[in-house]
Order: C-alpha cells, then sequence, then structure tokens
C-alpha cells in the first residue's frame, strides 16, 4: 500500500470544534487558538461560520474574531456558510475559502433545522457562483454521508447523488463527512468511492467524528484510498448542534502523531500543537480529548 508522502490538515477546531460550547467562547480567545494553531504550522483553519446566530449563537461574533487574526502568508482561513446572506457578510472578512454545506440524508429537515438536499441545494447554489466570480475557493461539506441521526447507514448510491448535485453547481471540492461519528472503515471507503465517480481524488476530503472511537481508523481507511486532504480538530474539541451525543472530529494531534509515525509529512510541529490544544483546554476547564497530547503532556509532566 502506498501512502501519499504528505497530507494537508484543514484544522476545524475554532469552527467545529467551538459551535457546539453552551458557554461563550470570548474572541479574544478563539483569536488566541488561531494564533496558536498558525504558529504550530497548521497552513488551513476553519475559523467560523456565518449563520443564524438563533441557531448557533456561538458563531455569533464571526466578524470580530476574522478581523482580529494576525495573518501569516501561506495560510488559508475558511469560513462556512449556508447561504448568500451569510455570505456577504463572510465576504467583507476577506476569508480564503468558504465551506458550503448539505444533507445527504435529509434527516436535518425533519427536525425542521435545516433542510433537504434539494433546499440546501437552492440556498447554496448562489454562493458558489458568486464565491467563483469573487475567486473564493468552495468546499462542500457532504454532512451525515457515511452514517445519519434518523437513518442509519447511508447508501453509497445516495452519496454518489449529492457529489454529483454538488459538482453540477460547481463546488470545487467535497468533503466526506461523518457527522455522527458511527462510521466504520469499510462504510467510509464507499462513500468516497461514490464519491470519487464525480471528483478527483484531489478534490476529496475526510471529515470524521470520534463518538464510537473510528475516527482514527477511519482517516487511515480513506488514505488508503489515496484520500491525502482532512478535517480535524486540535484537542478533539466539538460535537454536533444537531445531532445529541455526538463527540468532536478526530484529534488534530492524533492524526498528526499517527502520519508521522508513518513517514507522512504535514507541515506541523506536534508540540506546538499540542499546546494550542493545552491552551483551548485550559479555557473550557477539561482535559484535551487526544490520546496523542494526553500522552505528551504526562511525558512532559514527567
Ligand atoms: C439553515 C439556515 C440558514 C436557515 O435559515 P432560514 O431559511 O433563514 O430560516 P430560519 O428560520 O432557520 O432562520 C431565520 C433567521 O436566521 C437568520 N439567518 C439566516 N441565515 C443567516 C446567516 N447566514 N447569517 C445570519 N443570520 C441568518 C435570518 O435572517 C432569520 O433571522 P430573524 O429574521 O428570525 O431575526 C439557518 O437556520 C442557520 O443558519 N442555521 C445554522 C446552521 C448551522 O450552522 N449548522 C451547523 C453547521 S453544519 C456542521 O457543523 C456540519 C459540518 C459542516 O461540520 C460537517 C459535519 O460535521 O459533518
Amino acid at each position: 500500500m502506498r501512502h501519499p508522502p504528505s497530507v494537508k490538515i484543514v484544522d476545524v477546531g475554532p469552527r467545529d470544534g467551538l459551535q457546539n460550547e453552551k458557554s461563550p467562547v470570548p474572541a479574544a480567545v478563539k483569536i488566541g487558538l488561531v494564533h496558536r494553531l498558525q504558529d504550530a504550522g497548521v497552513k488551513n483553519i476553519e475559523v467560523t461560520s456565518y449563520v443564524s446566530p438563533k441557531w448557533v449563537p456561538q458563531m455569533a461574533d464571526n466578524h470580530e474574531v476574522m478581523s482580529g487574526i494576525a495573518r501569516q502568508g501561506g495560510v488559508v482561513y475558511s469560513v462556512l456558510t449556508p447561504n448568500l446572506q451569510g455570505f456577504e457578510a463572510a465576504l467583507r472578512d476577506r476569508p480564503g475559502e468558504i465551506v458550503v454545506f448539505g444533507s445527504a440524508s435529509e434527516a436535518f429537515s425533519r427536525k425542521n433545522i435545516n433542510c433537504s438536499i434539494a433546499e440546501s441545494i437552492e440556498r447554496f447554489a448562489p454562493v458558489v457562483e458568486a464565491a467563483r466570480a469573487a475567486g473564493i475557493h468552495v468546499r462542500g461539506a457532504m454532512s451525515c454521508t457515511v452514517g445519519c441521526p434518523y437513518e442509519g447507514e447511508v447508501a453509497p448510491e445516495r452519496v454518489g447523488y449529492l457529489a454529483g448535485l454538488m459538482k453540477g453547481i460547481g463546488v470545487q471540492h467535497v468533503g466526506v463527512a461523518d457527522t455522527i461519528g458511527v462510521g466504520t472503515p469499510v462504510k467510509v471507503q464507499r462513500a468516497i468511492e461514490a464519491t470519487l465517480a464525480h471528483y478527483g481524488i484531489d478534490d476529496v476530503s475526510g471529515h470524521f467524528h470520534d463518538t464510537y472511537g473510528q475516527a482514527l481508523a477511519n482517516t487511515l481507511a480513506a488514505l488508503e484510498l489515496g484520500v491525502w486532504q482532512f478535517d480535524a480538530s486540535v484537542a478533539g474539541l466539538g460535537g454536533c448542534p444537531y445531532a445529541k451525543g455526538a463527540t468532536g472530529n478526530v484529534a488534530t494531534e492524533d492524526v498528526v502523531y499517527m502520519l508521522h509515525g508513518m513517514g507522512i509529512d504535514t507541515g506541523i510541529d506536534l508540540d506546538r500543537l499540542v499546546d494550542a490544544g493545552a491552551y483551548i483546554s485550559d479555557y473550557l476547564g477539561r482535559k484535551p480529548n487526544s490520546r496523542a497530547a494526553t500522552a505528551l503532556l504526562n511525558k512532559r509532566a514527567g
């Protein structure tokens, strides 16, 4: 099995990781986290989202956070938005990449919180046209394409269907997302294969939550199909506001530890990444949800 020589990691901790926190996290702390991530060599950071503050109050400070970052050359600061209203607000904050999202399962519509595939595509299709006209790269998050809270397993045909729709409206890159962290390696591989019918390997990434402890195995399974881009969340921050009990993304520290152990370059300094995870975990008053970070912190403490 040949693995890619290097892997691109998008740290989604400041957005996906913190969006679910019950108590407000001050913008200054979020900015501090972004600074620590970039100091650790993370070149892709999903900073915030431009969504309804009624549904996701934690991201209401998007402008303050984006305008407070001391930007480093070579770092892409991405933001998530579901509609033109959010895109127009995001544009003034000069994001490097826009992430749009849609549900493969229509599950969210049943809770009347998100929407059906058709509704979500209708909502974010204008964002794609506008972002591309502005020269901004567009990534599509294909939520719930591995497992879904209401339907369980998602058939690969439905994943392929969603990927085809994304392609049809001009989304340049898609993330196969196990939003609730129920996936196992073979299911992940099937979802990725279905996506690869529409997108080349350079335009597909993996986004795995760790609810059942499978996220690292799922990352490896995707890597074995040639996927070389992954979302991960420092200190394993996060959960899903609409999926009760779902935990955070795979911890960036764990992914980096695994990849470096396999001789795969990430450009990330693991020790400094552990510092970034410890910084936000200290603020939140809990331990990092990362086995590698815990081991390294214990080692430091002697
Ligand atoms: C889904 C919609 C857009 C439907 O938005 P809607 O169709 O306008 O209807 P609504 O009733 O849900 O919301 C209406 C209110 O939201 C406002 N609104 C509407 N859009 C925006 C916006 N962009 N920015 C600011 N405000 C907005 C709108 O102006 C209105 O305000 P009001 O008149 O009541 O005062 C809205 O409910 C919403 O933004 N919900 C939050 C969705 C969200 O953030 N979900 C979590 C992110 S997805 C995720 O985490 C999964 C992912 C990507 O990580 C992948 C994975 O893990 O698998």
